[in-house]
């Protein structure tokens, strides 16, 4: 009997990330993807790569401290010398250190992301209690739901410190948090959950756009 073939989970990522770059959600060579594999190494999208046409060299495979890749004494494999892995790759690292159930980490940079992130001053984000929360696990009737903001820093190690600090001590609501000014990152225990709430979140941040813009009460503002 012929054994399955193992498919290559970096084309998973191209296909998301395909996806995300028509939708507007990864222009340019914004954005970053990851998937985990069960030795907890992980492959994360090339730095400064075009989102809409990523091809299987555009990965590195990132290997959890005191490990190696197979090949030598690297913790980092890539295609070739010159490939750096994504500029955000240590918010994958710590979202991977936090949530040991996660297998997928997807960020996007969205319009809608940057200007719901610019409805409040604090560093959380009150949700309208809509239907679609249930898809990202909140299964409540009118639920009281918010989104973790993280303020945008040059360095990404400062924004990695306020994570880790954070949900060390306040477990966040959903699997996902926002950067002001930046963009959304989620983290999934399957790559296709993981291209599933990207999608709910980013319906919940253009719900919130357009029922400020017609004037539906209190959605988006800061509650007391
Ligand atoms: C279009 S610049 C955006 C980057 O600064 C960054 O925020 C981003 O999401 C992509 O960085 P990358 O290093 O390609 O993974
Ligand atoms: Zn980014």
């Amino acid at each position: 009997m012929n054994s399955p073939k193992l498919i290559d989970p970096r084309l998973e990522l191209i296909c998301a990330a395909r996806h995300f770059y028509q939708q507007g959600w990864m222009v340019g060579t914004s954005g970053n993807l990851s998937v985990r594999l069960p030795d907890h190494s992980f492959w994360i999208t090339a730095s400064g790569q075009c989102k809409g046409e990523l091809e299987l060299g555009d990965f590195v495979r990132i290997y959890p401290n005191g490990t190696a890749c197979p090949e030598g004494s690297r913790r980092v494999e890539k295609p070739s010398p010159d490939v750096k892995p994504s500029a955000e790759t240590a918010i994958h690292q710590v979202l991977y250190a936090l949530f040991p159930e996660a297998t997928s980490c997807y960020h996007v940079h969205s319009v809608e992301a940057n200007l719901v992130s610019r409805f409040v001053k604090g560093d959380t984000l009150p949700l309208p209690p809509l239907e679609m929360l249930k898809g990202l696990g909140v299964w409540e009737e009118n639920p009281d739901c918010a989104m973790s903001i993280f303020d945008n820093h040059l360095q990404v190690s400062c924004i990695v410190d306020e994570i880790k600090e954070r949900f060390r001590t306040i477990p966040p609501q959903l699997s996902a948090l926002l950067i002001r000014d930046h963009g959304v990152t989620i983290w999934a225990p399957s790559a296709k959950t993981a291209r599933n709430y990207i999608e709910l979140v980013e319906y919940i941040f253009r719900y919130m756009v357009a029922a400020r813009g017609v004037g539906v009460w209190g959605v988006g503002e800061e509650r007391d």
